[in-house]
This record gives C-alpha cells, sequence and structure tokens, in this order.
C-alpha cells in the first residue's frame, strides 16, 4: 500500500503558540493541495523552545492541540502526526506527540522519553515512560522525537513489535546536521523501515536548526530531502517493500538474542 506523506517544516515563533498555530494551520491547508494521506508537524510546534516560560504558556492538558486537531483531521479526512506540543499536566510539563485518524479520533500520545540536557529540556519536562506504536491506514507506525534517535535500541524496541513506517518529530540544531542524516539513514537501515523525519526550520535566540526533514525508504535511500527554510516536503512511502527487504536481508529473524 502506498501513502503519501507531507513533512510541514516549519519557521516557529519563539514563545507565541497563537502565531505558530495560526501559521501551521494555513500551511496545512497548503499541503492538503497535494492531497497527502498524513501530515507531521515538528517538535514543540506550539512554543518552540522557550522553556524557561512553559508554565505560562504551555497547553493545559493538551486541550488545544486535542481540539485543533481532531477538528482539522476529521474535517479534511487526513491523519496527523501533530508534531509534539508542550503539555502542562498536574505533575509538570511534557513533550507530547499526539497521533489523530482521519475520523479525528486520537490515536496514540507521546511524552518523550529521552531529554536532551545540552537544551536544559531536563530542567524544565517530565521524561515520559512508554513507547510509541499505533496503527494509521491499517499500518503499524512508530513516533519518536528528537534525541530519541540517538538511541538505536529504543527504536528497535519499536520496530521488532512490528512498526514499519517511523515518525520522527524534531527541532535539531544545524551544527549537527550531519548526525542527524547519518542517524536517521542507519535507523531506516537496520531496522529496514521507512523513517519520515520532520525537523524545522529558522533560528530562536539560541539556535539555528537545521531543517532538511528526510523521508528515507527501507533500503536507506533518502528519496526527499528539504532545503534548510520552509517547505512542504512530500513523497509516496510503499509499505510493501518493507516486508520484501525484510525478507531478503531477514536481521529481525537472525538475531541472536540470547547474547545481546
Ligand atoms: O541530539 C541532538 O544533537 C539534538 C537533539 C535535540 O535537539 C533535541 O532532542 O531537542
Amino acid at each position: 500500500m502506498s501513502l503519501k506523506v507531507a513533512c510541514l517544516q516549519l519557521d516557529l515563533a519563539f514563545g507565541n503558540p497563537k502565531k505558530n498555530y495560526e501559521h501551521a494551520e494555513k500551511k496545512m491547508k497548503e499541503a492538503l493541495l497535494e492531497s497527502p494521506d498524513i501530515l507531521i508537524l515538528p517538535e514543540l510546534f506550539d512554543t518552540a523552545y522557550d522553556l524557561q516560560n512553559l508554565d505560562a504558556i504551555a497547553d493545559s492538558e493538551g486541550k488545544q492541540a486535542t481540539s485543533f486537531f481532531s477538528a482539522f483531521a476529521k474535517t479534511h479526512s487526513v491523519n496527523i502526526i501533530a508534531g509534539s506540543v508542550a503539555k502542562k499536566t498536574k505533575s509538570g510539563v511534557t513533550n507530547t506527540m499526539y497521533v489523530f485518524n482521519r475520523e479525528g479520533q486520537e490515536v496514540s500520545q507521546y511524552n518523550k522519553l529521552h531529554l536532551f540536557k545540552l537544551m536544559n529540556e531536563h530542567l524544565f519536562l517530565q521524561p515520559g515512560e512508554t513507547k510509541n506504536i499505533f496503527t494509521l491506514e491499517n499500518s503499524l507506525c512508530a513516533g519518536v522525537i528528537c534525541y530519541d534517535i540517538r538511541f538505536p535500541e529504543w527504536i528497535r524496541v519499536h520496530t521488532s513489535a512490528g512498526a514499519e513506517l517511523l515518525f520522527v518529530v524534531a527541532q535539531w540544531p544545524k551544527p549537527r546536521l550531519a548526525h542527524w542524516k547519518a542517524l536517521l539513514v542507519s535507523r531506516a537501515i537496520e531496522n529496514q523501515c521507512y523513517v519520515v523525519a520532520c525537523n524545522r526550520s529558522g533560528d530562536d535566540p539560541a539556535n539555528t536548526f537545521a531543517g532538511h526533514s528526510l523521508i528515507i525508504d527501507p533500503w536507506g535511500e533518502i528519496i526527499a530531502e528539504a532545503g534548510e527554510n520552509e517547505e512542504i516536503l512530500t513523497a509516496d512511502v510503499d509499505l510493501s517493500t518493507v516486508k520484501a527487504i525484510r525478507e531478503q536481508i531477514p536481521v529481525f529473524t537472525d538475531r541472536r538474542t540470547e547474547f545481546y
């Protein structure tokens, strides 16, 4: 089965959820002109990296994200990986990915498991504790957030449970663009899965972001790559190739887990 995915590589306003929602809605409508099956937004698309002000600006219990994306998905009959949002809960703020299907139903919610100390996330955010596997269009998918891609064992937990399509949402800084590409291509090759990775563009007071959202096939070939600026990146992913490659080089059944 072939699915058209559309990564919305957005520039984000620092600490301004209202502006970011308005901009995201405009870009989501623009993306619909290409009739995608799945829209993907970047990490913390609502607040950007304004961690110091999260208490004031984070989305209380994710209510805004849930109502906005659920309605958009249903109205336009499109699946949405709603990037991630800063979700305020009684026990702190989480960096939370929401996923909605075409009917507007929430099919998954995931809190970033690995917090990135280099950008002080651990001082402002609560880490997640559960994995993120869900079904869209009868396909088993997984979703992770930015720094998570440096942990191959975490991705393997998802693909060994059957995920064939991995979504990555990020605010990955430009100085480590080479890592971004190498890590994503490696995750695709070793897990023999599609990787659809949506980064942000632009900068904030402390960082310049890399852009270069990527869509990679299960052989590790980059089938679409964005530039540095805002862009809607689309590609068709044919999930039958996952099965074919997993049969050709059966790494999942060849694993010797008794030794590791
Ligand atoms: O691992 C990296 O180099 C970047 C990670 C990051 O920016 C994040 O998780 O927000």
